[in-house]
């Protein structure tokens, strides 16, 4: 134990706090670490294009995974930098297999080499449908064509992802959370959004329709407010996944770039916790737009955290991570961000929260401002390092000498 820590140690139980506790709560929260980071969303099926779907990987900063092995290399020096046990989420374009198989025809044997890895590591995955990136959804539209035949591709593609998802669930001993983002939307104003919302929909039950053991797969659906491309209107809107959650009984995932800019995703956590049992969120940062920069330790996140904790959340809450950024190492892209996601909830553990509700419960908002700004100066960073000490996971100088000798080591990647 560090002489900092000792001295952390009592500034907090000073406040009435108990730091240990902290420390042994955080080294519990898994988070779910995005292969899509590591390779820019472009995944390993024998094509070549863009992402699409109106999401973009800017950037050709050298050392970008060219396959699973690279990939999971990747992924294992980024975990060895992270305290605590964290989780895989695996995109379905992220197959890892000699075969070709279109999307409606991708089996569990495809992402098996990922289960064995997973565990190996004693970790769980999470799993995503890829409804972008294919020619089946150039026209922005995939489960809400208005062509059949093009519906009933997508559909086959989501039906095919829950099957698999729920294999690597009971594999893992694990459920894995199987996350249904789709595109779909128009660039210009429609005359008709209904009937896109109900193709949709419709889409959606016969997707979902066959039951799966919830120990192995939950079901999540996210919203977009607009993407590039489709400006005018998302068919898979807040008010359409909240209602759709709600009616059957799935997750809702929050995505916290796909809300108008000035909106504060943190404060919708308690609305929805009251009509949704769990919650999926995607931590990212929107910078003018759905823009996925790495995400920092700053207010958004910091609220975030708080609100998992103060509204006792965490329990339901499966924390995901989306953010790509080409420009920058993509290792350090995902310890920066996943440790930064780890250092606000700690904070949000180290408050003084019975004492700050008290304030707001008697209405004295003058004692919760004062504490809400002197807690700011309580010692967080040296109960971070002890928790990273405790998991023999480097910080400061010691990180940054690992993050710039993994990329040096990656950089000559063609
Ligand atoms: C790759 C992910 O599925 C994607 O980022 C999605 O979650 C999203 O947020 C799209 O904007
Ligand atoms: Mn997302």
């Amino acid at each position: 134990m560090s002489r900092s820590y000792d001295i952390a140690k009592e500034v907090f139980a000073d406040w009435g706090v108990d730091t240990e506790a902290a420390l042994a709560r955080i080294a519990t929260i898994p988070i779910s670490v995005h292969c899509w980071q590591g390779d820019d969303v472009a995944g390993f099926e024998k094509k070549s294009g863009t992402s699409g779907g109106g999401i973009q990987a800017t950037g050709n900063h050298p050392g970008r995974a060219r396959s699973p092995d690279e990939l999971r290399a990747d992924l294992e020096f980024a975990y060895a930098q992270i305290p605590g046990k964290h989780r895989l989420n695996l995109h379905a374009c992220y197959l890892d297999t000699d075969e070709s198989p279109d999307r409606d025809a991708i089996e569990y044997r495809h992402f098996a080499p990922w289960v064995d890895w997973a565990r190996d590591q004693g970790i769980g995955i999470d799993f995503n449908p890829t409804f972008f990136a294919h020619a089946k959804a150039d026209d922005n539209l995939t489960l809400a064509h208005p062509d059949a035949g093009i519906r009933d591709f997508w559909i086959e593609h989501g039906r095919r992802t829950r099957e698999i998802a729920a294999r690597i669930g009971a594999a893992l001993g694990s459920a894995a959370v199987n996350n249904i983002w789709v595109p779909d939307g128009y660039k210009d104003i429609p005359v008709d959004r209904m009937a896109a919302r109900r193709r949709l929909e419709a889409s959606l039950d016969a997707m979902t329709a066959e039951s799966h053991d919830r120990a192995h797969m939950r079901d999540a659906v996210e919203s977009k407010l607009f993407g590039i491309g489709v400006e005018a209107c998302t068919v898979g809107s807040h008010e359409f996944y909240l209602g759709y959650a709600i009616r059957k009984d799935m997750v809702l995932c929050l995505d916290m770039g796909h809300f108008h800019p000035t909106e504060n995703v943190a404060d919708k956590l308690s609305s929805v916790a009251l009509s949704v049992d769990e919650i999926l969120l995607h931590v990212s940062r929107p910078m003018r737009w759905d823009s996925d920069h790495v995400i920092l330790l700053g207010d958004d996140i910091l609220s975030m955290a708080q609100e998992l904790v103060f509204a006792d959340l965490l329990g339901r809450t499966h924390i995901g991570l989306d953010f790509f950024d080409a420009t920058i190492s993509r290792t350090a892209a995902w310890v920066i961000g996943t440790r930064n996601m780890q250092k606000a909830l700690l904070r949000a553990l180290l408050l003084p929260q019975a004492r700050l509700k008290a304030a707001e419960e008697r209405l004295d908002h003058t004692a919760r401002l004062l504490l809400t700004e002197e807690v700011k100066d309580l010692p967080f960073a040296a109960v971070w390092a002890e928790f990273c000490a405790r998991q023999d996971r480097p910080t400061g100088q010691a990180l940054i000498g690992e993050l710039d000798r993994y990329q040096a080591a990656v950089a000559s990647r063609g």
